[in-house]
């Protein structure tokens, strides 16, 4: 396995890129840990796919480097860089039997054939098609022919890397649970370093131990599923992870003073915000208080979703999100108090100031 490293990666498809909006990706310069689960995670268009084909070779760079544990690999093939790799839809030999399909990269390298067979039966076990493996593989149903992709990115154990480019889109939702699972077990058993693209958070946060957020071609945020919860880096980081998102509301500052409309909010802390335009500040719905206490709040609708209930209500003329038990008293003249440890004060949409 290897540790990644992006020097001062960018990327245009077109030729002679002028400005940034050029690149499919602006600069990225970032080094991912040997054995590190990341996952990719932005929406579309966002330049996952560009990073990831990067990374095994299938693109070149327009410029930067990409090094595998410290050795350059800009100019070698996906074959030479040693990597697996598991796309969206299965690729696998349909007139092969499961168990050959399995054995195939092995057989490629030239495993011996008592090591391939305590391989691939242990990867049979553990996609779970012991039973079929000397069914032909075109007989299979879209998810088993899936899970075959899987075992055969995950049945070597000599590559540099595995990456996975949104492999569950074809799986049905309970099984994509359990594969999410095993990929995690396998990580922890084996120490690949693992790259994974999706658009889907739940996904990211479930499988990865750093989540890579990438937004407009550019990295925003690498992180923990908490640091990304607790301290966003980027107002888009807030928007796009949790359900409902961070509520990001236009702010003034003098001091440690924030305004927003009439409402005046002190901070433990004085932002440096010297030279910068659009202020926010940032609190995600969890840690919005609402009762007969703090600053006025008209409600909107209340959503019930089990144990919780999502308050959509309008603070300061702002639309605001908040999360109260679901047995929680909401007084016919609502207030609200922000838990000062979770403000987060945001310049030109990057966080500024307190620490974390
Ligand atoms: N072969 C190509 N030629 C020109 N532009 C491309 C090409 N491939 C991607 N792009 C552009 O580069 C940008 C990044 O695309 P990319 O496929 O990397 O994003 P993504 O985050 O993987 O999106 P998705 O989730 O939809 O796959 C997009 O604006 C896309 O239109």
């Amino acid at each position: 396995m290897a540790r990644i490293t992006l020097d001062h990666i960018r990327h245009a498809y077109g030729a002679s890129p002028q400005s940034d909006q050029d690149y499919a990706l602006r600069e990225i310069d970032h080094e991912w840990h040997d054995g590190g689960a990341y996952a990719l995670l932005g929406p579309s268009g966002c330049g996952k796919t560009t990073l990831l084909n990067i990374i095994s070779g299938l693109l070149q760079p327009s410029h930067g480097r990409i090094l595998f544990d410290g050795k350059d690999v800009t100019n070698l093939s996906t074959q030479a860089r040693n990597i697996a790799q598991v796309f969206q839809f299965p690729v696998i030999y349909d007139t092969m039997t499961v168990y050959d399909n399995l054995a195939f990269p092995l057989r490629n390298r030239g495993v011996p054939e008592p090591e391939i067979d305590r391989r691939v039966r242990e990867m049979l076990e553990i996609i779970d098609l012991s039973d079929w493996a000397k069914r032909k593989a075109q007989r299979l149903t879209a998810d088993q022919k899936q899970k075959i992709s899987l075992g055969r990115g995950l049945v070597r154990n000599d590559v540099n890397a595995i990456l996975f480019d949104e492999p569950l889109t074809v799986i049905d939702p309970h099984m994509k649970w359990v594969l999410r699972s095993q990929l995690k077990r396998l990580h922890k058993q084996f120490g690949f370093t693992m790259v994974y693209v999706t658009h889907d958070q739940t996904e990211a946060l479930t499988f990865a131990d750093k989540v890579v957020v990438m937004y407009d071609g550019q990295i925003v945020q690498i992180g923990t599923p908490a640091e990304l919860f607790e301290r966003p880096r980027h107002t888009f980081v807030g928007y796009f992870i949790g359900s409902p998102g961070m509520n990001v509301l236009p702010a003034k500052i003098d001091g440690s003073t924030v305004t927003i409309g009439d409402e005046k909010i002190s901070l433990d802390y004085a932002p440096d915000i010297s030279g910068v335009g659009k202020i926010e500040l940032g609190i995600r719905p969890e840690f919005v208080r609402i009762g007969s206490e703090g600053m006025p709040v008209s409600i909107t609708r209340i959503e019930d979703i089990g144990r919780l209930k999502i308050v959509r209500a309008s603070f300061a003329g702002q639309p605001i999100s908040i999360v109260a038990e679901e047995d929680a008293e909401i007084p016919s003249e609502p207030r609200v108090t922000f838990d000062p440890a979770a403000i987060n004060i945001y310049a030109d949409s990057w966080r500024v100031g307190g620490e974390g």
